[in-house]
């Protein structure tokens, strides 16, 4: 049987329940993810004078053939597009800057150090999101940026923000499309300590100075990641959850939300809900920790499947920015890009072809029998001939044909580079 055939067969069991599986398919194209450029580079950046990865965050593996250009992480970005069905967005950070060798500080880095990621995502089409970037700096040694008591440090970091924001503006009126620019800063203590409140007070103080300078939400939004814990400030986060809900709440800021920055029993597919009845929107780096947040590449697993059905069960895709952040190097980069971006587009198909309805109405009416049932066995619904069948209609490869396309671009060029 063909791709069409099976598609064919597998959508009338869906029809069945009443699910229009065109429809969805045609939804599930109007939902960019936000496909963060580190993956490509083991977040090395382009700084002239490039640091060790610093910030509590840690990328192992060394997996031939890793980006150092950025025409080389452009290219093998295009690689994975081409692989992924739909229209998408790359997600830069600070230090992906082209400044032709020189040295520029981050306070002063401007948009004409990001014009020719601008010019590459004219021509591919794609929109682009921002960070700043708060480690890998001698200004952040001591794990403190936004939060440092030194005013001069904070200061630094006032500009370096700000400057970035100003960057997202120019993606969003480049591009037409807001630009997220998302601050992680890694800001806290590896043990106990004696003051929590003081390092909260300065780090509101800063962010109050950077969104002092007004950005037009038409070209920049501003989003805020808050984290649990992480190497080297295991004991306080000062960017805590709960700092970042009350702050974004106040000032009208987005939170993003990391699947890995929270307790290992703590899910943020249980907190979408919540969220989104006080904050009209959301952002997400989705990720996957395992036994802390290691950033492992994104599988369709039982919390992936959970939160495509949070964004589509409660009308969610507009209000929630989906981004992707994981890292890994012991693996081929553009295959743990096309592997986490299609789990990532699979498990809102797999939502999209959920009765979503009629399982809210058996929990209304108290049948959790039922409840369970359903959704159990909807799990060995023909899901996958519907998923090839998109691929097939979106022009990338099926099944795991894409494989084969990785591999090739692995034997032709990444094991090329030096
Ligand atoms: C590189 C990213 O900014 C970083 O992963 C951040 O988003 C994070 O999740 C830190 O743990
Ligand atoms: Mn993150």
């Amino acid at each position: 049987m063909t791709i069409q055939e099976n598609y064919q067969e597998a959508k009338k069991h869906y029809e069945k329940w009443g699910i229009d599986v065109d429809a969805a398919l045609e939804q599930l194209k109007q939902v960019p993810i936000s496909i963060h450029c580190w993956q490509g580079d083991d977040i090395g950046g382009f700084e002239a004078d490039q640091q060790e990865l610093s910030g509590g965050i840690d990328v192992t593996g060394n997996y031939p053939g890793k980006a150092t250009t950025p025409e080389e992480l452009r290219s093998d970005l295009e690689k994975a597009l081409s692989l992924i069905p739909g229209k998408h967005r790359i997600n830069l950070h600070a230090i992906y800057g082209e400044t032709d060798g020189k040295v520029v500080d981050r306070d002063e880095i401007k948009p004409e150090h990001f014009k020719n990621w601008v010019d590459w995502a004219k021509n591919h089409d794609l929109g682009l999101d921002f960070n700043p970037t708060f480690f890998s700096h001698s200004k952040a040694d001591d794990g403190l940026t936004l939060a440092h008591p030194d005013k001069e440090i904070r200061d630094f970091w006032i500009r370096h923000t700000i400057a970035s924001r100003r960057i997202g503006e120019y993606f969003g009126k480049e591009l037409g499309t807001p630009a997220l620019t998302n601050i992680w800063i890694p800001d806290g203590y590896k043990d106990i300590p004696s003051d929590r409140l003081t390092p909260r007070k300065r780090l509101k103080d800063s962010l109050d100075e950077v969104f002092s300078v007004e950005i037009d939400e038409k070209y920049n939004v501003d989003a805020m990641e808050s984290k649990l814990f992480g190497i080297g400030s295991e004991a306080y986060v000062v960017g805590s959850h709960e700092f970042y809900m009350g702050y974004a709440l106040k000032n009208n800021k987005l939170c993003l939300l990391d699947t890995g920055h929270y307790h290992p029993t703590e899910v943020v597919s249980n907190k979408i809900s919540a969220m989104l009845l006080y904050n009209d929107k959301l952002a997400l780096h989705v990720s996957r920790p395992v036994r802390w947040d290691s950033d492992h590449v994104v599988i369709l697993d039982d919390e992936l499947r959970e939160i495509g059905l949070e964004l589509v069960r409660n009308d969610a895709l507009d209000k929630v920015s989906i981004g992707l952040d994981f890292f890994d190097a012991s693996i081929n980069r553009v295959a743990a890009w096309t592997i986490g971006t299609r789990n990532m587009i699979k498990a809102l198909l797999y939502a999209l072809l959920t009765p979503n309805e009629h399982l809210k109405q058996l929990q209304e009416e108290g049948n959790f029998t039922e409840r369970l049932a359903l959704m159990e066995e909807f799990k060995t619904y023909p899901f996958g001939a519907i998923w090839d069948y998109y691929c097939e209609q979106m022009g990338v490869p099926a099944k795991e044909a894409w494989l084969d396309e990785v591999n090739e671009y692995e034997k032709t060029v990444l094991s090329q580079r030096k």
